[in-house]
């Protein structure tokens, strides 16, 4: 499938000027920034400069495959859009375009809690696509068992539970915009639409909107959550349950001793904890801890083909993308989305051929180096 989007660019630095061009500076640094002094938002990129590929030639690389299967869902490409807020700030059909864009290219997509659109209307977008549910942790546990059976209904087919956000990271620039989008609503749709969230309310959303939105900041956080209680996800639903946020090994090991099917390790993209480790510098010593028993999911810094080889060398069994596919929905709504999918499918695809490589599940440490 090709798009026609031209007048968006290929680059990542351009990409991101084009949705700086778009937006009004409030939305468009709360994406672009990170917590306190964004040290590890740069880290994360920096983190790629220091491997570089070491390719083999005269391999026959006329055929490739591209994909990996995890827990059920098929990922043409081994990468999966990942979950991210609020995105009707960033264009009226947020997250709608995004869920249709990538339908549209089989790449499966990570609806978060805190979307626009509910997650019913964004599995109506998203149609035969496949999709996964990622969930915050409401501190009224009914609310959150409501949510995941809602999402079972509704045909998605993992739980991502995101655990580095037991508080908010200090992010720096959007307090001084004073610019927080899930308290203005836009990240509220899958609480206003919720029974159990409803039935906490002396009047409908409709009625009390701020009442509502009030209720719906004193319940999102759980800084008391421990992996016992999210243990009890179990008692609720059967699907695959993922934990994302993981960056210390000894993590990655209770997740897999206590049977969690799979995990993300990522630093929320420089957005929670300033001055914590890269994703990428996580990953070696996570993935051999996790010794291929659970699959090992990884973000915080993609934004190129190559970056996907380096991340599934070190041992991830697939990645996922973030900022560029907002900034690509950004400047262009679902086509931009689509442009985006589009232009990292090709260059994954070139970085693997140039690798010397004919599946991307064959990549592994010995096509890399440490440099500098
Ligand atoms: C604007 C924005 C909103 C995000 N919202 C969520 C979210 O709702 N749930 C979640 O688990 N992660 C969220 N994330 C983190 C992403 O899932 C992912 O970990 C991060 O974007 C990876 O970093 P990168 O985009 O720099 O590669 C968000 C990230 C951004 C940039
Ligand atoms: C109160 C903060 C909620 C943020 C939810 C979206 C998100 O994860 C982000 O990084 O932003």
């Amino acid at each position: 499938m090709t798009v026609i989007e031209r007048s968006l660019p290929y680059s990542y630095s351009h990409l991101e000027k084009a949705a700086e061009l778009t937006l009004e500076k409030e939305p468009f640094t709360y994406v672009q920034s990170g917590a306190g002094a964004e040290v590890t938002l740069r880290a994360n990129e920096e983190a790629f400069e220091r491997w570089a590929i070491v390719p083999r030639v005269l391999k026959d690389v006329s055929s490739r495959n591209l994909s990996a299967n995890l827990l059920g869902t098929h990922l043409p490409s081994s990468f999966m859009l990942a979950p991210i807020g609020n995105q009707g700030i960033l264009h009226d059909e947020g997250e709608l375009a995004s869920a249709k864009a990538a339908a549209a290219f089989g790449v499966p997509f990570i609806a978060s809690t805190v979307s626009t659109f509910s997650l019913e209307e964004i599995a109506a977008a998203n149609g035969d696509g496949s999709r996964w549910f990622q969930l915050y942790w409401s501190s009224d546990f009914e609310v959150t068992a409501s949510m995941v059976q809602r999402a079972e209904t509704a045909g998605y087919s993992a739980i991502v539970v995101t655990v580095d956000m037991p508080v908010v990271g200090h992010r720096e620039r959007d307090l001084n915009y004073q610019y927080f989008p899930l308290a203005l609503g836009k990240g509220a749709a899958n609480f206003l639409q919720d029974p159990v969230f409803q039935s906490r309310l002396s009047k409908s959303p409709v009625e009390e909107r701020d009442v509502a939105l009030a209720e719906l900041l004193s319940v999102f956080f759980e800084p008391a959550l421990t992996w016992d209680k999210v243990q009890e996800l179990r008692k609720i639903t059967s699907l695959p349950i993922l934990i994302k946020g993981i960056l210390h090994a000894d993590d990655a090991k209770i997740a897999v001793d206590l049977a969690f099917d799979g995990i993300v390790v990522s630093n929320h993209g420089g957005r929670q904890l300033d001055g914590c480790f890269s994703s990428l510098d996580a990953l070696p010593a996570i993935a051999d801890t996790v010794k291929g028993r659970i699959p090992v999911l990884f973000d915080s810094g993609i934004r190129r083909g190559a970056d996907a080889v380096k991340a599934l060398s070190l041992g991830a069994d697939a990645v996922l993308l973030g900022r560029p596919y907002v900034y690509g929905l950004a400047a262009g709504g679902e086509n931009g989305v689509k442009h985006v999918i589009e232009q990292f499918i090709k260059d994954f695809d070139s970085a693997i051929a140039l690798t010397g490589l004919t599946k991307a599940s064959d990549a592994n440490r010995s096509i890399l180096r440490k440099v500098n």
